[in-house]
């Protein structure tokens, strides 16, 4: 890894937390709050790809893992990895580089803007939807000691959102894409 690679993945580590900023709203009925730090995640895939992805949410998990207050709603420290939200917290990794992997895979640069932005919308779906609920939903099912059934229905109240998330993460990663293209090619 370069250090443009490096800095590029602080960066993006820098705008997850920034989205901390923006207060986590609970729901009642379930141990974990909407957030818009996900948002940054799939960003993160998008833009920078899989290993750079993964490497700028790393960057997190340890500021978090040493106590700083980066997470919604200030929170930081190792509570942070036993708690409902774990599941989700630790498949932020997965779901950036999947989201990058599939990125890396389905976008390319002679692609109109219109299949570029499905491509990056489909990829932050995956990775920050399907991968990342899987490892919320598990977890959460166990932590919170509720069932997978319990758990997988409460959580689809975060789908309209995570949604809206993608479609946002998608429009970025297309402008990044015109204006200083960042994410690798792959065959
Ligand atoms: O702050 C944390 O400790 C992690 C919060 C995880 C929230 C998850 S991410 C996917 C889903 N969408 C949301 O808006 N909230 C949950």
């Amino acid at each position: 890894m370069s250090t443009r690679d490096l800095v590029l993945s602080a960066l993006f580590a820098a705008i997850i937390v920034a989205l901390g900023i923006l207060p986590p709203i609970t729901l009642g009925f379930i141990p974990v709050p909407i957030t818009a730090q996900s948002l940054g995640v799939m960003m993160a895939g998008v833009v920078l790809g899989a290993r750079r992805g993964a490497i700028a949410v790393l960057i997190v998990l340890v500021l978090v893992a040493i106590g700083l207050p980066v997470l919604s709603g200030g929170r930081g420290g190792l509570a942070a990895f036993a708690a409902p939200t774990t599941g989700f917290l630790i498949g932020w990794l997965f779901a950036a580089f999947v989201t990058g992997y599939v990125a890396e895979r389905l976008v390319k640069a002679e692609q109109s803007g219109l299949v570029q932005t499905v491509g990056f919308f489909l990829a932050s779906v995956i990775g920050g939807i399907f991968v990342l609920y899987a490892f919320g939903i598990a977890y959460l099912a166990v932590a919170a000691g509720v069932g997978l059934q319990q758990a997988f229905v409460g959580s689809m109240a975060f789908v309209p959102g995570d949604v809206i998330k993608a479609f946002v993460a998608a429009l970025a990663g297309r402008a990044v894409m015109v204006g200083y293209p960042l994410l690798p090619a792959r065959a």
